[in-house]
């Protein structure tokens, strides 16, 4: 790929020449084409004198015709990866309006189609974009780089029996169409729309859970905490500005487990364990309404900037709802996360496993792990100790907020609010402790693990001990394993289990105990039912192959199904039946899954 652009080397749209002010999108949604067809009106500001060119960024977008408004000639076009709008000569700094006219591809990378029976109801398609990191190009020509941050409006037409909700405010809504406007700037990966046979149900004074009728009760009733996650998210963070905080709980094939876009927040029907217990996603996505969506990672390389502070505020919403005790079990437990992402994920490409990273000839998606969010999330933590706790901390997490909002920013800018903020107070000689380099740059798990309160997680390890020393009958005989466990312990020790090197006897009465001891089979919960697959096949317990695949196929959010893949590829017994079921199911997954799940199963 190699650098392309100063500010963003995923972009070739050169934000430090020009940059977006406003986007007006004009879009018919057409299900049978699987296509959107419109057109993008873009307000820019031209920072530089003479500007001989504005390139944007664009993948599978046919474009029929793009007009200069502001006088000037009609310019020329390349297509390509990007669009090229030739300038007249002596173009001078200032306003600049944009009309391309534009359909996207029937495979366009951030949209997906389903058609009927692919949804709960069976009788409507649905359609929903995911344009983080960087496919909003194939949904609309434009800046698609964090470093520029536009307002938008739309004007969509859809089925009329349908329910069509973007990241934005709904302004107007007529049959067959609705009118949106987000007037906070945001960047172009958080431009998102949904179509389908939607309902909603209130949550709280600004906010809304939106699904398919079968389901949209039970979301009420799971995300019922999230009007006090936002109250709680508030204190800390400063004054919500996005107006509306909703949900939309999307079909199963959604590839992530949230996704924040402003005024509503993507999440999977994964979460829906029928208890609340991993409703902990909703803090993490209303943490990113400042975190991220208010200051902005300038390019994907800063990533931590987004996802560290948003898992650092997270687990300060949890903590204030649920105590100390367990946002530091919360915090441990991501470290078990992420020693087996940089174990498996990342054995091969060590250098993705920085704080900092380097994307020059490296797409984002390749790069994407859970190293920015707990790599990120510990090293804050670590500053945070470091500087007197909270009462220190968050004063300042609030001054870096306000300081940053509506900026997107790189790692320096951190560094400077910090010394900034200290430099004149009885904590300056702190700023010289930070070994900047040595988290930034160095590989592997962070290099200092913060003394967390481990009373949670000394459990769920002495658990882990137990059931990966000791013999069925050992087990069966010991009164440890009949204590009872909260179920974010039971999902940790699975966890560490997997992570233990050796496992005693790890065959199919060892599973079945594991089963009947924690009431395994019945669980409805996905981060359960995930590890427990996983050691099943870790067992390789081949008559349970179908029951695998069956998990694989519930939904394709890669947290879950990418693990699941890799360890069948290295199963020779199952891997063909692994290969086979994925050609089956890929056309129902978003692409940015399929392909990686490709690679995961050693087919790229
Ligand atoms: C250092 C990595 C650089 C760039 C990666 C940025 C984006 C990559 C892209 O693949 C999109 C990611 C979107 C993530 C959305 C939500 C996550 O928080 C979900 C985390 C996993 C899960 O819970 O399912
Ligand atoms: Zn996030």
């Amino acid at each position: 790929m190699g650098r392309l652009g100063v500010v963003d080397p995923s972009s070739y749209s050169q934000p430090d020449l020009i940059t977006t002010e406003h986007s007006a999108l004009n879009w018919k949604v057409d299900f049978g084409a699987t296509k959107i067809q419109g057109s993008v009106l873009h307000r820019f500001k031209v920072l530089t004198a003479n500007l001989d060119k504005i390139l944007l960024d664009v993948r599978d977008i046919n474009v029929t015709n793009a007009t200069l408004l502001a006088g000037g000639t009609m310019p020329s076009m390349i297509l390509g990866q990007k669009l090229t709008l030739e300038l007249p000569s002596g173009t001078a700094k200032g306003s600049l309006n944009v009309r391309i006219d534009y359909e996207t591809s029937s495979s366009a990378s951030g949209l997906q189609w389903l058609n009927p029976t692919q949804t709960l109801g069976k009788e409507h398609p649905y359609m929903f974009s995911q344009c983080q990191a960087i496919h909003a190009r194939s949904v609309i020509p434009c800046q698609d780089t964090p470093a520029v941050k536009f307002t938008y409006d739309a004007t969509v037409e859809h089925p009329s029996e349908l329910t069509a909700l973007m990241s934005a405010l709904i302004d107007k809504k007529e049959p067959g169409k609705t009118l949106f406007k987000q007037e906070v700037p945001i960047p172009a990966y958080l431009v998102a729309i949904a179509i389908g046979k939607l309902v909603s149900r209130p949550l709280g004074e600004n906010s809304s859970v939106w699904a398919e009728e079968a389901i949209v009760d039970a979301c009420a009733e799971e995300f019922s905490e999230t009007a006090t996650m936002l109250k709680t998210a508030s204190e800390l963070c400063g004054p919500y500005v996005w107006k509306q905080y909703d949900l939309l709980v999307m079909p199963p094939s959604f590839p992530f487990g949230g996704m924040e876009n402003p005024c509503l927040t993507f999440v999977t029907p994964t979460l829906l364990a029928g208890d609340k217990s991993l409703a902990d996603v909703v803090a993490h996505e209303i943490a990113h309404s400042w975190t991220g969506n208010l200051v902005t990672n300038k390019n994907f390389e800063h990533f931590w900037l987004n996802e560290g502070f948003t898992v650092f505020v997270e687990s300060k919403i949890v903590g204030r709802m649920q105590g100390a005790k367990e946002l530091d079990f919360k915090m441990l437990s991501n470290l078990t996360d992420l020693q087996e992402c940089i174990r498996t994920q990342l054995n091969k490409t060590p250098e993705l496993t920085k704080l900092v990273v380097d994307l020059s000839n490296c797409g984002p998606d390749d790069a994407f792990s859970s190293v920015p969010y707990i790599k990120g999330s510990t090293f804050l933590r670590y500053l945070e100790d470091l500087f007197g706790g909270p009462t220190v901390f968050e004063p300042f997490l609030r001054d870096y907020l306000k300081k940053y909002a509506y900026k997107s920013i790189e790692t320096k800018d951190f560094q400077s609010a910090l010394y900034d903020y200290f430099i004149d107070t009885d904590k300056k000689d702190k700023l010289s402790a930070v070994d900047w380099d040595l988290w930034l740059k160095s590989e592997g798990m962070p290099p200092v693990i913060p003394n967390f309160d481990e009373s949670l997680a000394n459990v769920t390890k002495e658990l882990a001990s137990l059931w990966s020393s000791k013999s069925v009958a050992e087990l069966a005989d010991s009164a440890e394993i009949k204590k009872t466990i909260s179920i974010h312990q039971l999902i940790d020790f699975l966890g560490k289990l997997i992570e233990s090197k050796d496992i005693v006897d790890l065959n199919e009465s060892k599973i079945n105990l594991l089963e009947s001891t924690y009431n395994l089979k019945s669980s409805k919960n996905a981060e359960v039912r995930f590890r427990l697959n996983r050691l099943i096949i870790r067992a390789r317990l081949i008559k349970r192959l179908d029951e695998i695949l069956e998990f694989a196929n519930s939904n394709f959010r890669m947290k879950f199904c990418r693990p699941i893949y890799r360890d069948l590829a290295g199963w020779p017994e199952a891997k063909p039946a692994a290969i086979r079921n994925f050609a089956n199911v890929k056309d129902q997954m978003m692409a940015v899954c399929s392909h990686a799940i490709e690679k995961d199963l050693g087919l790229k």
